[in-house]
């Protein structure tokens, strides 16, 4: 007879500042009973082991943390990757894109075999390319593979809207959507306060230069927090372990969520319902025409980087196979 699974158990690939920030988050609500740190740097996974252990001693959350491999990873209930390059000041999350996909590449075949059951988070940056990628690395089904997407944007979102309407962040339900980068965009057609559209909730205040000064603020975001400080890493890592935990406690929420749109063949993020197998379905969305035409174009935009790292990926294969002959493997 098999035995009940009583451990819920998160693999944390990086322990870098979003690594350790979510291994901390993970463990001060508590969402799971296992994190499993992993990372290429012995003495720094090591130290953020020995680190978070040190917070779990004092209070009640139980979790405990291992410094673990990959292959251990591969057989957790879910795998965060934020294992990769972050962007320098004034750099974009797209020129990330070879570094990261590398980092990907050897990821998977580390950790391989994965679990069948195991969900895919991914964090690492361009998230929604690399979310396209590990969807066939992995060879999981589409609908355990995910990214953090716009989700994080659309806190930010919240936040500033939630400002302008003196109203609690929780109280606005308004998305950004499209490409975790520069070719988000914002649904203001169906974004609401209560139940009260926007346009009603903010009289007469929603200008073109309204609009454009949100989205500029949404989108600069990340640019300008890392010119400072040269991560983010708390918002992210609240985002990151609230989607952990909709999939473990199988919450069935509705996010905006980096997942593959076979009509747009790529990752991109759409609202989704999130529950203990992944993505449980994609929600419908009603957008206007302007909406529409940003949604087509961020689309193409992510088309055309993949179609570059797809012929990047079969030229570093066409060299493996060559070096391979010549060396008479
Ligand atoms: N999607 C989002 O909203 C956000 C994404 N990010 C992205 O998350 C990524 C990580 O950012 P930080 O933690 O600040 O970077 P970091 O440099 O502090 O940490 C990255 C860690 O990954 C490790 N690593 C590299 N290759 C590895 C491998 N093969 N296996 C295991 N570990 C490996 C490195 O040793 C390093 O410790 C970046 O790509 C960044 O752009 C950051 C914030 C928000
Ligand atoms: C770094 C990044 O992607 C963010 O904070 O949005």
């Amino acid at each position: 007879m098999t035995q009940p699974k009583l451990k819920s158990s998160i693999a944390i690939l990086g322990c870098g500042d979003v690594g350790s920030t979510l291994a901390y988050t993970l463990i001060m609500q508590p969402i799971c009973s296992e994190v499993i740190m992993v990372d290429l740097k012995k003495e720094l996974l090591e130290a953020q082991v020995r680190d978070l252990s040190d917070s779990t001693y004092g209070g009640r959350s139980g979790v405990k943390v291992r410094a673990g491999t990959h292959k251990d990873a591969g057989q957790a209930d879910i795998v965060v990757i934020t294992a990769g390059a972050k962007q320098k000041h004034g750099e974009s999350r797209l020129s990330l894109l070879s570094r990261n996909l590398h980092i990907l590449e050897s990821i998977f075949s580390s950790m391989a075999p994965i679990s069948p059951h195991t969900i895919l988070l991914l964090v690492a940056n361009p998230v929604d390319i690399l979310t396209y990628f590990a969807r066939k690395l992995s060879g999981l089904p589409e609908s355990q593979v995910l990214g953090t997407g716009t989700s994080l944007d659309s806190a930010r979102l919240r936040g500033i809207l939630a400002e302008k309407a003196e109203v609690a962040p929780s109280s606005i339900d308004a998305y950004v959507l499209g490409e975790h980068g520069d070719s988000q965009f914002i649904v203001w057609s169906s974004a609401t306060i209560g139940t009260t559209p926007l346009h009603l909730a903010l009289p007469g205040k929603l200008t073109p230069e309204f609009k454009a000064s949100i989205s500029a603020h949404t989108r600069g975001a990340a640019g300008a927090i890392i010119a400072a400080k040269g991560c983010t890493s708390y918002g992210i890592g609240n985002i990151a372990a609230s989607i952990c935990k909709y999939i473990l406690f199988d919450s069935r929420s509705v996010r905006p969520i980096s997942f593959y749109q076979p009509e747009l063949g790529c990752c991109l993020s759409m609202p989704a319902v999130v529950g203990r197998k992944g993505i449980i379905k994609s929600m419908p969305v009603l957008l206007d025409e302007t909406e529409r035409a940003e949604l087509e174009k961020c689309a193409s935009g992510l088309r055309g980087v993949i179609e570059g790292a797809e012929k990047e990926l079969s030229a570093d294969e066409q060299l493996r196979k060559a070096l391979e002959v010549d060396e008479g493997v």
